[in-house]
């Protein structure tokens, strides 16, 4: 950058002196008008000083004044012009020195501007070069650490390779005082050999006689080796032998495998496809109690018929008259009946799924008859189930179902997963999807659904290639039972949501568990696809319609019309109806695919032991007794590319 022309001194100079000089001027002839008019108005005033004067150049010297006479009007006059003129000379001299300090000023600014912005550049310069100072003292700091790491590094690398050398000079000393030791022990083996050869020669003499009995000996082993050898190739053949006899019972097995299936799915046939089974829950304590009466109930031997005793007053009202309700079902329990006596009974309908059948099973009965004792066993309540867990190992642990409480749902899961573990030996493969849906009021909702999950979501149900969809509801896949704790407490942690806002939802629901098998068999080239569904039907109870309203009325409409949806499908197929009205309500809807030719079918008609339920208990059986005589076609294995 180039620097500014240097200042213009002398101008600046002159200018100064010249203001200094005008100024002192203007201060004398201040002076001396003031000094004569205070002394006398008629004298002539003293030549002003001018800047010529001053700097005494084009100026005549001072003329010594003599005082005029009062009447010399012309002297008087002339030494006025000559005042005159002197002042007229001193103005000029002011203009002049006005001019040249207007130039003064107007060069001097220009020269600030110059200056300012020359100092504005340098500023910028020295920014620039601060900056650039700053850079290299960085890079400079950090080539200086650069070059201290490396000379640090090269420090320990000489150290180490110092510390290596020592070591390998060590190790060469260790190594020469073991050869040296190594060499004298050799000396002294040599000598000892040589000794020994000595001796042996001495003592081969006498040995060969030993060795010829050696040399027997070695033949008859030799012998006994070929004997061996032979023995091992016949083993191996029979091996070989039975080797194919494994194949061939394996075959054997796997065919008796299919007949099993043939076999056990025309049993189910012959039982019926759809069967009912009565269960009478025990008085619970708190039923106990209040003393609650219990209904009178008789149950057959058999293990097959229950009989209600109702009591009513004769017609003149002087006696108790008593009536026999004979009910048969396939199975009755009554309440002394275990969920594994009960499971027993159901898993070979449940072994059906495993081979490729839609199975359903249903639960239905009023409200507090025990039908989510029988599905899913006895939980956590909903309200403890909201505060578990569920992601929590320890926390569910420690709300496990009792192990003699587990209902059909866990077992039935437990005995699928048993049985594909057997099958795998016979060259089966199984996987296992799981859903739980609930049916509130003709609405679907995800029993699985995370908590975050969103309430409006609008399940649909979808039918296709023999199985049941439905759109956006979570599906787990099971890979070991262990799964369907977590998933029934998750289920019943949903339901106690839908709680807070409508008393006992549970009852006045329908809950549904499927489980979709798949299987291939390697070996076989065998396939089969079965559906398992548990449903847990709302509580049958008749509710006073008249008497309902609102959301109440609602539900029991809803109740009403899938129950007796579902009694409709179940006479249609009976009747093998060209039309089987299975749109009516969502719940036969969804069960679609699991109710009909292609399925087998339980009711199991869950009942309370109590006097005051006792019209309820006769309703129940009643429509079970209904379903109990259809006939639901004969049950298609699902399609299989072959068995
Ligand atoms: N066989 C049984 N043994 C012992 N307790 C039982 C049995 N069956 C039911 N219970 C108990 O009876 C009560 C009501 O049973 P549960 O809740 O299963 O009835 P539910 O028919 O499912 O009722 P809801 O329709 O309201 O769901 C529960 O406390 C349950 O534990």
């Amino acid at each position: 950058m180039a620097p500014p022309p240097a200042p213009k001194r002398s101008v600046l100079a002159n200018s100064s002196k010249s203001t200094v000089n005008a100024s002192r001027m203007r201060r004398n002839e201040m002076t001396k008008r003031t000094g004569s008019s205070s002394n006398t108005s008629f004298a002539p005033p003293p030549p002003a000083p001018t800047s010529r004067n001053s700097n005494g150049s084009g100026s005549e010297p001072p003329v010594k004044k003599t005082k005029r006479a009062t009447w010399d009007t012309k002297g008087r006059l002339e030494d006025l012009e000559a005042t005159f003129k002197n002042v007229q000379d001193t103005m000029a001299g002011y203009k002049e020195t006005a001019a040249n300090l207007a130039d003064t000023l107007k060069e001097s600014n220009k020269r600030i501007r110059e200056l300012e912005s020359f100092k504005t550049s340098l500023e910028d310069t020295v920014h620039a070069k601060t900056q650039e100072n700053d850079g290299m003292a960085h890079e400079l700091a950090q080539l200086r650490h650069e070059l201290a790491m490396a000379q640090d590094r090269h420090q320990q690398q000489l150290q180490r390779a110092l510390a290596a050398h020592q070591a390998e000079v060590m190790q060469l000393k260790i190594d020469r005082d073991d050869l040296d030791r190594r060499n004298a022990l050799l000396k002294h083996e040599l000598d000892h050999a040589n000794e020994n050869v000595a001796n042996l020669r001495s003592a081969l003499s006498t040995s060969t006689v030993a060795s010829t009995a050696l040399e027997a000996k070695v033949r008859t082993l030799t012998m006994q080796l070929d004997d061996t050898k032979a023995e091992l190739t016949s083993t191996k053949s029979e091996l070989d032998v039975r080797a194919a006899r494994v194949d061939e019972l394996e075959a054997a097995v796997r065919a008796a495998e299919t007949e099993r299936r043939k076999l056990h799915n025309t049993i189910q046939e012959l039982k019926g496809n759809i069967r009912v089974f009565c269960r009478v829950r025990p008085v619970l304590g708190k039923e106990q109690e209040k003393e609650e009466r219990m209904a009178r109930m008789v149950f057959a031997p058999s293990g097959k018929a229950v009989e209600l005793v109702e009591a009513s007053k004769s017609a003149d009202g002087s006696k108790t008259v008593t009536k026999a309700l004979p009910f048969a079902f396939d199975r009755v329990f009554d309440p002394s009946a275990t969920q594994t006596a009960v499971f027993d009974e159901i898993s070979q309908l449940v072994q059906s799924a495993l081979d490729g059948y839609n199975v359903c099973i249903f639960a239905y009965g009023q409200t507090g008859s025990g039908k989510t004792f029988t599905m899913e066993g006895a939980g956590p309540s909903p309200n403890d189930a909201v505060l578990i867990d569920v992601d929590d190992a320890a926390a569910l642990n420690a709300a496990a179902y009792a192990d003699d409480h587990r209902g059909m749902i866990p077992r039935a899961v437990d005995q699928i997963f048993a049985s594909a573990a057997a099958l795998k030996e016979q060259g089966w493969t199984y996987t296992f999807r799981a859903q739980y849906i609930e049916i509130y009021n003709e609405t679907l909702r995800d029993l699985l659904a995370p908590p975050n999950a969103n309430q409006s979501i609008k399940y649909q149900i979808q039918h296709g290639n023999g199985r049941t969809i439905v759109t956006d509801a979570t599906v787990v896949d099971v890979t070991s039972p262990a799964q369907i704790h977590a998933m029934l407490v998750r289920a019943a942690r949903n339901r106690a949501v839908a709680t807070t806002n409508m008393n006992e939802r549970s009852s006045r629901s329908h809950s549904v568990f499927s489980l979709a098998i798949d299987g291939v068999n390697a070996t076989t080239g065998e396939s089969g696809r079965g559906t398992i569904n548990l449903v847990d039907l709302a509580g049958s109870e008749r509710l006073n319609q008249s008497g309902a309203v609102g959301d109440r009325l609602k539900e029991t409409q809803a109740i009403n019309k899938s129950l007796s949806a579902l009694g409709d499908v179940m006479v249609a197929l009976a009747n093998r109806d060209a039309h089987v009205p299975y749109r009516n309500s969502k719940l036969t809807y969804l069960l679609q695919q699991s109710l009909g030719g292609n399925s087998k079918t339980l009711m199991f008609v869950n009942v309370s032991p109590l006097e005051k339920s006792f019209n309820e208990t006769v309703n129940s059986l009643r429509f079970a007794t209904k379903v109990n005589t259809c006939q639901i076609g004969t049950a298609r294995k699902n399609p299989s590319k072959s068995g």
